[in-house]
């Protein structure tokens, strides 16, 4: 990336149907990791191999929701979210958009712009137009990171829901919300992408559970330490 090396040879296995949630310091490469799996493009170089197991390619498989929500201004929070729809020129399921705009807790927003939104709001917009895509990959960079602690674990819940069955990338801060969500993690340095033992119950995690709270300690040191 302008000539500085991002990451050396990583390897990074997604298991199909699970969550893998990736950690790692500011700027080390994680949105970039995303974006290389969405086929889209970057400001540097890559040289590796993207594949699916079942060797089918993955265009058109993918939903994306990016760091920055991507919201059109000029489009209503119920246009935006059937907007994946109207892009590939299918009929919009309002009624579903609908629904999903009631479960991230919108249902008194729905014909505002953008611009009259909390950015909580405007992230849970984003939300629900990725998981208005059924598509069996799910990226999602920090998509509950503007949310209040409480918006926040309902809306794992409601991701966790509505993506079951479905291969996640899930990029997070968050140690709580990785040990919570993730089959798998994954810590992410410029050498190697480090898998991380999760407690022994599937997820979604209890919380408060003596395992998981010391594996977000652990993790939460291990963070600190690595660079
Ligand atoms: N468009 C760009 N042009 C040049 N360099 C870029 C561009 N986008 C990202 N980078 C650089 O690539 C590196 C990795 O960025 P990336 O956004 O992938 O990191 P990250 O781990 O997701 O960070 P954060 O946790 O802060 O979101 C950074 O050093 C960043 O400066």
């Amino acid at each position: 990336m302008d000539g500085v090396r991002l990451f050396g040879h990583i390897d990074v296995h997604l298991p199909a149907g699970q969550w893998t949630c990736v950690l790692g310091r500011s700027g080390v490469g994680k949105s970039t990791l995303l974006r290389l799996i969405a086929g889209l493009t970057l400001a540097g170089e890559f040289d590796g191999d993207i594949t699916a197991s079942d060797g089918i390619a993955l265009a058109n498989r993918i939903s994306v929701m990016a760091q920055s929500d991507l919201l059109l201004p000029w489009l209503s929070v119920l246009e935006n979210t059937v907007l994946g729809a109207r892009l590939r020129g299918q009929v919009p399921d309002f009624d579903r958009a609908e629904n999903m705009l009631i479960r991230v807790g919108l249902a008194d927003h729905m014909q505002k712009k953008p611009n009259a939104l909390s950015g909580g709001m405007r992230q849970r917009t984003a939300l629900a137009r990725t998981l208005m895509e059924d598509r069996p990959v799910a990226l999602l960079d920090e998509p509950f990171s503007a949310l209040d602690a409480s918006t926040r674990a309902d809306m794992q819940e409601l991701a966790a829901e509505v993506l079951l069955g479905k291969t996640v990338l899930l990029v997070t801060h968050d140690p709580a919300e990785a040990v919570r969500l993730g089959h798998q993690i994954m810590v992410l340095t410029p050498d190697a992408a480090q898998p991380w033992l999760t407690p022994d119950m599937p997820p979604i995690r209890d919380q408060y559970a003596p395992t998981t709270v010391a594996c977000q300690a652990a993790l939460l040191a291990y963070l600190r330490e690595v660079r």
